[in-house]
């Protein structure tokens, strides 16, 4: 696929192609299977770097998907191209994190109302105080009821966006706990960030692929399967935001 003239540094997009409201996982591979799975029709938009990018049709309604990559940079980066260049106005993060509160199990869905972080990310706004990354309240109360609806149980409350997969503080995660931090993982409060920052909407919905306290981990089986709780969530929390 021949890349694009494009008006921003990442994305090599047509003008109109992307939809309004995109689902956003890590890894672009894990969006290619959303779009052949889930979306009709759907055509790639974007290959630069690999950051495969999709849209098609979900239940009539235009729909995205895109991987964002690792961490708050890259998510935080594709958040911004995607609101300010591509008339982006919701992002569904759908990824994978490690359960850190007593009651998350591996397979549960989190829903993240709000991220704590130790991202340095936020500091570009000079914003006088401490910005809190949060979840956009509609988004939030539509994947509760898409939940639900769809009887899958879905935990409501607040993640850690860590810089750090490896991280070499021993200490950490039992504080996380004692904060009743449900999950950590590596991009929420940066596009929650950048989507307050434009005046946009945003969300993530986690699925939690290990324990970190009791190292239990799903199997590629159960992976996919509850991938697939978490995905359904978002398409049907999306097509209310969609065009
Ligand atoms: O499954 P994804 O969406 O990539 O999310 C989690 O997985 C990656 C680490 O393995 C980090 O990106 C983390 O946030
Ligand atoms: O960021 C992540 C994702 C999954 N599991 C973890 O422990 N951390």
């Amino acid at each position: 696929m021949a890349i694009l003239e494009s008006p921003s540094a990442c994305i090599a997009a047509e003008e109109g192609v992307i939809a309004k409201a995109i689902l956003m996982p890590g890894d672009p591979l894990r969006a290619k299977f959303v779009a052949e799975h889930y979306l009709e029709n759907p055509v790639c938009f974007n290959t630069v770097r690999n950051m495969l990018g999709y849209t098609g049709i979900y239940k009539g309604r235009k729909l995205s998907v895109m991987g964002h990559g690792m961490g708050v940079p890259s998510a935080g980066l594709y958040a911004h191209e995607l609101y300010n260049f591509y008339g982006v106005d919701t992002i569904i993060r759908i990824g994978s994190a490690g359960g850190i509160g007593e009651d998350v199990k591996v397979r549960d869905v989190v829903l993240a109302m709000g991220a704590s972080t130790n991202s340095h990310f936020a500091d570009q706004y000079r914003f006088p105080g401490q910005l809190c990354a949060t979840a956009d309240y509609g988004l939030l109360k539509d994947a509760a009821a898409a939940a639900e609806r769809l009887g899958i149980r879905a935990d409501v409350g607040q993640v850690f966006t860590s810089d750090q997969f490896y991280n070499d503080n021993p200490e950490a995660n039992a504080t996380y706990r004692k904060f009743g931090i449900l999950a950590v993982e590596m991009e929420t409060a940066g596009i929650y960030w950048t989507a307050q920052r434009f005046g946009k909407r945003a969300l993530s919905i986690l699925t939690i692929s290990d324990h970190i306290f009791t190292g239990e981990a799903l199997s590629a089986q159960e992976r996919q399967d509850s991938f697939h709780e978490m995905m359904e969530i978002a398409l049907e929390t999306a097509w209310n935001a969609a065009e």
